[in-house]
């Protein structure tokens, strides 16, 4: 028996293989024929037909079917009956369909199918692009692309920036499906090594007519070059241009365009309500303040024209505490606050969102009550886009715009031309309240908040000037003066206009990481912005940068003159107004006006001999005057002067006798030799300086760890006077902001400086994931990876989309 059994034993091993072998055969030959059905499907299908209701309808692969069912899409919209019947079958295609129809579907199943239908594997690189203009958006689409293709092995990542590229481009060659934004991908096209797109099959154009639109289309042309020309494109939006130029540019075969609003009576959801009203800029920000506190059981978003304006009137309104919880969102903040932000705003149920159109495009917020555009739009698509948060997919929805009067005929003639349907609405006397005194008392307590509402009235003031749609923005109707009044500001801020500057080219171009430059990888860091050469950097620059900050220094904004901030804005701002600050202020840079207003509130120390003046316009300057070494360099060089008789200086030369100083020998040569004698002298002064300075630095040491001895041996080291730090001066620039009451404090809703909860660990997280991945790598492909927890962050999303890959 013994012997027996372990003969057949011996045997079964054998056996047990070629049982595998066959059942692996077997499954590849039923795989073969699945696919090959799929095709003839696909081939039958008369992408005309009116018959296909549902997804159950088009011939789509199993794993697709079981993630749409999964994720409860069951019928088709307009738009996706229209498209994916033709993008199944290859053909290019040119989409336009209202807000909040289904867009995203419409192109993120073909990709699917594409691949699908390939047979792609990881070894076979990209297969699909998609493009979007915004972080947000891509996440979003990244979003749904993860839910509907669960159920498939390809891999998908995320390329938007936010992090390192060196980060990114480890994880791109594994990827066969990109959702990125274009100057981010053009930049790993152009230098992560190892990282082609020579097998794409399919590239997709979310926003497509703003993704060709000025600032984005020399980041496009570059990265369509990298791309193979046989391929399939799909553009969408919901306001699509036919742009022969673009369709050129995109090398699109033959497209078949899918309009299926295009008969619409409206070009705006039906379920949407259109109101506007009118109301003179100088009560804009009553209006609004009175608008949300008559809707605090509402979720809004207010558009806002600017980073800057959006940052003054959060500021303001937070502290005014309406008694809604209070976001804000714009371009300029730091990724991961935008993507924290975005959820928030998201998952709330009553909250009223300022935001730039950063989130006009595409961004999927759930029951959104009302959409308030406070600033004018520049053109009626803007409109189109900001008014579609609200009332999607078969939700209602209403949108109020503001107009000046200045503002109402040409506006309405632009919506008109759009056939949108839009309605007159006035605010009630009663609710009126003019918020304007509490504006200027708040300013004048908190210059911080003054200085945000100069920046915001440059911003707006400059944005208007620079419209292109000079019937709808009239800059010269507009009253400045009681704008800046009704900001709160005590005078009206100058401000210079620079010719030939195009508002559309400048809300336009890109966000960092546009171009291809290194420069744009350590923005899209978030951490640094490039320094420009010989530029110097002070702290309060420094802080100035920091993103995501809600206050400044009241000593910066002693820095600031209004007039001169607009000349370098442009070079950091990416919302659309190109306003800078001055770092140092130089006497040539100043006109007369302005130099008196900068004098009022700073000294300049002039006539020391240096270049530069040199100008006391903080503490930290005043103290430098104190130290001959810190003054040492607006001295300029030294000058030995002889007196005469009268007791007036002289320089050497002026009182020697010619002879004699010919006699001297060759000037140059004595020129030399006296920099060589003084260059020694000074060299050896150096050894003696550097000595005192180790002597000093040692000091300090000892100093510390006796302090810290004292610590340790619970001694208050304070008691010590001598052990005290005399440099610190304690002074905290924010500490009046920060004692200001803030709405929403305390319940958690508005606190974004809040530090992050520490969060639970994540699936991918777990001791034993390793092992469990190595298991799963072994079994059969398009196994469904379990999640045990939703992804919260970038990363989770991007280590999900990396478990994605089997
Ligand atoms: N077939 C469907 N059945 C049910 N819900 C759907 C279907 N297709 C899309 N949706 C839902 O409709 C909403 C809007 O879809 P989507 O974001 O794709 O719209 P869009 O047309 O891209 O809008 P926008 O023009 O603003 O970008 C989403 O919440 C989505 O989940």
């Amino acid at each position: 028996m013994a012997p027996n059994a372990r003969h057949g034993g011996r045997q079964a091993k054998p056996q047990q293989k070629s049982g595998r072998t066959d059942q692996r055969q077997q499954k590849r030959k039923r795989d073969q024929e699945d696919l090959q059905k799929l095709e003839e499907r696909v081939n039958e299908l008369d992408p005309k037909s009116t018959e296909t209701k549902n997804f159950s309808d088009l011939p789509l692969s199993v794993p697709t079917a079981r993630g749409l069912e999964a994720s409860h899409f069951q019928t088709l919209t307009d738009v996706q009956a229209g498209a994916i019947p033709l993008a199944l079958k290859g053909n290019d295609i040119l989409g336009a369909a209202k807000t909040g129809s289904g867009k995203t579907l419409a192109f993120l199943v073909p990709v699917l199918e594409k691949l699908y239908r390939a047979q792609w594997t990881e070894f076979d690189g990209l297969g699909a692009l998609i493009i979007s203009p915004t972080r947000e958006l891509a996440v979003q689409i990244f979003e749904v692309l993860r839910k509907i293709g669960r159920h498939h092995a390809f891999s998908a990542g995320l390329v938007i920036g936010g992090k390192s590229l060196k980060e990114e481009a480890e994880r791109l060659d594994r990827m066969n499906i990109l959702v990125c934004t274009p100057g981010r991908m053009l930049q790993h096209l152009d230098q992560t090594a190892g990282f082609d797109a020579n097998n794409l099959q399919l590239l997709v154009l979310d926003e497509a007519d703003r993704i060709m639109d000025m600032g984005f289309s020399s980041s496009v042309d570059a990265l369509v070059e990298h791309l193979p020309k046989e391929r399939q494109t799909l553009m969408f939006s919901a306001t699509q241009s036919k742009k022969v130029s673009d369709l050129a540019r995109l090398s699109l075969n033959d497209p078949e365009y899918v309009s299926v609003h295009e008969a619409a009576v409206s070009a705006t959801p039906v379920n949407l309500q259109q109101h506007y009203i009118v109301t003179p800029l100088t009560e804009k920000l009553d209006t609004l303040y009175g608008f949300i506190k008559a809707n605090l059981k509402s979720k809004i978003i207010v558009f806002l024209s600017s980073g800057k304006q959006v940052r003054f009137v959060y500021e303001s309104f937070r502290h005014l505490q309406p008694g809604i919880p209070l976001l804000h969102l714009h371009g300029r903040q730091k990724q991961m606050a935008r993507l924290e932000i975005t959820s928030r705003f998201t998952a709330a149920k009553q909250s009223c969102l300022f935001a730039t159109d950063v989130v006009a495009r595409g961004i999927d917020f759930p029951a959104v009550d009302w959409v308030i555009q406070a600033d004018c739009p520049e053109d009626a698509d803007t409109y189109i886009h900001r008014v579609g948060r609200t009332a999607r997919f078969e939700s209602n929805g209403r949108a109020v715009i503001f107009l000046d009067p200045s503002e109402e005929t040409g506006m309405l003639k632009r919506l008109e031309q759009k056939k949108i349907p839009i309605q007159k609405v006035n605010v009630k006397e009663k609710k009126k309240k003019s918020i304007k005194d509490q504006l200027q008392s708040m300013c004048f307590q908190n210059p911080d908040l003054k200085y945000l509402g100069q920046k915001a009235f440059i911003s707006y003031t400059r944005s208007i000037h620079l419209q292109r749609d000079k019937q709808v923005f009239q800059f010269k109707k507009l009253d400045l003066d009681g704008f800046a009044a009704s900001l709160g500001l005590p005078g009206t801020p100058q401000i210079k206009f620079q010719k030939g500057e195009d508002i559309k080219r400048i809300k336009n171009a890109p966000r960092s990481g546009m171009s291809s430059g290194s420069e744009s990888e350590m923005e899209l860091d978030g951490s640094k912005k490039p320094k420009k050469k010989g530029e110097v950097r002070t702290k309060y620059d420094r802080m100035f940068e920091r993103t995501n900050q809600d206050v400044l220094s009241s000593h910066y904004s002693k820095l600031v003159l209004d007039g001169d901030e607009e000349k370098k804005d442009g070079d950091d701002d990416d919302e659309g107004d190109f306003l800078s600050v001055k770092r140092r202020l130089n006497d040539d840079d100043l006109d007369e006006e302005a130099k008196n207003a900068f004098q009022s509130s700073a000294k300049i120390i002039e006539g020391m001999g240096g270049d530069e003046p040199f100008i006391v316009d903080s503490k930290r300057r005043e103290k430098a005057l104190k130290s001959k070494k810190k003054m040492l360099k607006f001295k300029g060089n030294p000058t030995k002067l002889v007196y005469d008789d009268d007791g007036n200086s002289h320089e050497v030369y002026e009182l020697q006798d010619e002879d004699d100083f010919n006699q001297e020998g060759p000037a140059e040569e004595l020129r030399r030799k006296f920099v060589e004698d003084e260059t020694t002298r000074v060299r050896e002064a150096d050894v003696d300086d550097k000595q005192h300075a180790k002597d000093k630095r040692r000091e300090k040491r000892d100093k510390r760890k006796a302090r810290e001895a004292m610590e340790i041996a619970g001694i208050d080291p304070d008691a010590a006077p001598m052990l005290a730090n005399a440099e610190d001066d304690g002074h905290d620039p924010l500490e009046f902001m920060r004692s200001l009451p803030m709405a929403g404090q305390g319940s958690g809703s508005d606190s974004e400086a809040e530090p992050p909860k520490k969060r639970a660990k994540k699936w991918f997280e777990d001791d034993s994931d390793e092992e469990r991945k190595a298991k799963k790598a072994k079994k059969a492909r398009g196994k469904v990876i379990e999640v045990d927890q939703e992804p919260e962050t970038l990363e989770d999303l991007e280590a999900l989309a990396a478990g994605l890959l089997d």
